[in-house]
C-alpha cells in the first residue's frame, strides 16, 4: 500500500456515490450474511430489505458477483484450504475473493481487501475464530491472480451437480455455453411505452442526457420493436420519464411474448400468471384489450397495480389460482390466454444468481404437475378459435417442449402453431420457452 494512504480506508473509485462512507468490512460482512441466509431459503431480495440503505447497492453487487462466479471462487479458495470451514467462513472468503476476479465491478487495493476481510471476520463470533485462515487464504489468492482466470470447463465440479447433470442431459452441445453465459451480467433493457412516446423520441431523450445505448441486432428488434439496450445499468429514477410511464425495465426475450399472441382491439384476454405485470402492461401498450390479470400471490398483486398505474393502463386485476377455476372464473370464455407459468427460472440465473442456491432438483416434479394443471385449466377457459401462448423462463424441456407435447396429447381440439420454442440465454436475451396453440 502507498505510504500516504491512510490505513483501513477503502478505495472507492469504482463504488457508487451513495456508498462513500460505508467501509469495506461492513460490505463484506453483510454480503456474507446475505449468502448465509440463502441456506435458510431466504432470497437475496428478502435479505436486502433488512440492510441499511447505504449498503444495499454494494451488497447487491458483491453478492451477485460472488454467486455468478461461485464455482470459480470455490475452485480458487479450496486450492488453499485443506479442511472445509463453517459455511459463514466460506461465504466471507468467497465474497472477499470475488473482488480479485479480473472483471469484478468492485475494485479495491488487495492489501486493503485482506485487512478489511479480517476486520469483517472479527465482527461475528461465527467467523472471529477463523481470522488467521481468512488472512492466509486471501493472501495466497492475491499472490495467485492466474487462478481467477480460465475456462468454465475447469470449474465444472464446483457447480451444483444437479444443475450440471440436468443441463448436460437437456443440452448436450450447449451446456457449457449456458454455464459460461451465466457468468456475465445480463443486458439492461428498457421497453418503451409507445402509448406515450415513440422509441425514436425516447432514444433522443437518452442521447440528450448522454446515456449510452447499444444497438440491438435487427433479428431481435423485429421480435421486440419497443426494446432499447443501455450500455450500463442505471437507477430507473435517473432515466428520463420514469414517473411519466415512458418505459418499463424488461429483458429483451420477455418482450417477445406480447408480440407472439395474435390480438385485436377489444378482445377478451387473460394473463393467467401476471405479477409483476411486465407482460400484462406490454399487451395493453400494444392493443386496447379487455384484459384480466390473474395472480395467485396477494403480495405480488400490488406490483401489477403499481405498474399499470405508472404506465396509465387498465386491467381487471384479480387474485386467484390458475389451478382452481372455481376460485376466480365466472364462466365467460377468453379470446386469448397468456400462460407465463411458474417455473424453475433456470433461464434467468445470471439475473437472479440466488436461484441455483434456492432451487432443489426435487422441485422439478412439483413444478411440472403445477404447469400441467394450469395449462389444462387455461385450455378450458379458451374460446374455440382462441389462442394460448405458453411461456416459461426455463431452459429445460420438462417445463417447455414436453409440456406442449402433453397438451397436444391431452386435447383433441388443439392445433400447434409456429412459435419460437426453446431460446437459450445468450449475450442478447435470457432463456425462455414459447409455444403457441389455437383451439379448433
Ligand atoms: C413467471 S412469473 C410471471 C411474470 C409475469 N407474467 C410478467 O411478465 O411480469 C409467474 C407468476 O405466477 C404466479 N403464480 C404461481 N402460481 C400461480 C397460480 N397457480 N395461479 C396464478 N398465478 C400463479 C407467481 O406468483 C408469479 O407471480
Amino acid at each position: 500500500m502507498n505510504k500516504t494512504t491512510p490505513p483501513k480506508k477503502t478505495e472507492l473509485s469504482n463504488v457508487p456515490n451513495e456508498l462513500k462512507g460505508a467501509n469495506l468490512s461492513q460490505i463484506l460482512q453483510h454480503s456474507a450474511i446475505a449468502l448465509n441466509a440463502l441456506e435458510t431459503g431466504m432470497t437475496l431480495t428478502e435479505s436486502f430489505v433488512n440492510l441499511p440503505k447505504e449498503l444495499r447497492s454494494a451488497v447487491q453487487s458483491f453478492t451477485f458477483t460472488t454467486l455468478r462466479h461461485k464455482a470459480r471462487l470455490l475452485h480458487v479458495i479450496y486450492e488453499f484450504i485443506t479442511k472445509e470451514p463453517e459455511i459463514e467462513v466460506e461465504n466471507l472468503l468467497l465474497v472477499a475473493a470475488s473482488v480479485l476476479l479480473p472483471d469484478s465491478p468492485n475494485k479495491y487495493n488487495s492489501h486493503t481487501l485482506v485487512n478489511e476481510a479480517v476486520n469483517a471476520a472479527t465482527l461475528s463470533t461465527k467467523t472471529q475464530y477463523a481470522k488467521g485462515l481468512i488472512n492466509a487464504v486471501l493472501r495466497r489468492c492475491v499472490e495467485n491472480p492466474n487462478l481467477f482466470i480460465g475456462p468454465v470447463r475447469d470449474d465444472v465440479e464446483y457447480f451444483q451437480q444437479w444443475w450440471v447433470k440436468r443441463l448436460k442431459k437437456a443440452h448436450p452441445k450447449d451446456w457449457l455455453n449456458i454455464l459460461d453465459t451465466n457468468l456475465h451480467e445480463p443486458g439492461f433493457y428498457l421497453r418503451v411505452n409507445t402509448t406515450k412516446i415513440t422509441r425514436r423520441e425516447y432514444l433522443d431523450l437518452l442521447e440528450n442526457q448522454a446515456i449510452e445505448t447499444i444497438e440491438i441486432p435487427k433479428v431481435y428488434l423485429k421480435l421486440a420493436p419497443q426494446a432499447i439496450r443501455l450500455a450500463h445499468s442505471i437507477q430507473v429514477q435517473q432515466l428520463p420519464g420514469y414517473d411519466q410511464g415512458y418505459f418499463s425495465i424488461q429483458d429483451l426475450g420477455a418482450q417477445f411474448a406480447a408480440h407472439l399472441l395474435p390480438l385485436k382491439k377489444d378482445l377478451r384476454v387473460l394473463d393467467a400468471c401476471s405479477a409483476p405485470g411486465g407482460k400484462t402492461t406490454h399487451l395493453l401498450e400494444l392493443t386496447q384489450l379487455d384484459l384480466t390479470s390473474l395472480e395467485l400471490d396477494p403480495s405480488r398483486i400490488l406490483r401489477v397495480q403499481e405498474n399499470l398505474s405508472r404506465l396509465d393502463l387498465a386491467s381487471n386485476v384479480i387474485q386467484g389460482d390458475a389451478c382452481d377455476l372455481k376460485s376466480w372464473w365466472n364462466g365467460q370464455y377468453f379470446d386469448a390466454v397468456l400462460a407465463d407459468v411458474p417455473c424453475s427460472a433456470s433461464g434467468i440465473v445470471r439475473r437472479h444468481p440466488d436461484i441455483l442456491e434456492l432451487r432443489r432438483d426435487e422441485d422439478f416434479q412439483q413444478l411440472s404437475i403445477t404447469q400441467k394443471k394450469i395449462l389444462g385449466n387455461l385450455w378450458e377457459v379458451l374460446k374455440p378459435g382462441g389462442f394460448l401462448l405458453y411461456v416459461t423462463c426455463s431452459v429445460f424441456p420438462e417445463e417447455g417442449e414436453n409440456q406442449c407435447q402433453w397438451l397436444m396429447r391431452t386435447y383433441s381440439d388443439i392445433v400447434r402453431l409456429d412459435c419460437l420454442g426453446q431460446l437459450l440465454p445468450n449475450q442478447w436475451h435470457d432463456g425462455f420457452f414459447y409455444g403457441l396453440f389455437q383451439k379448433k
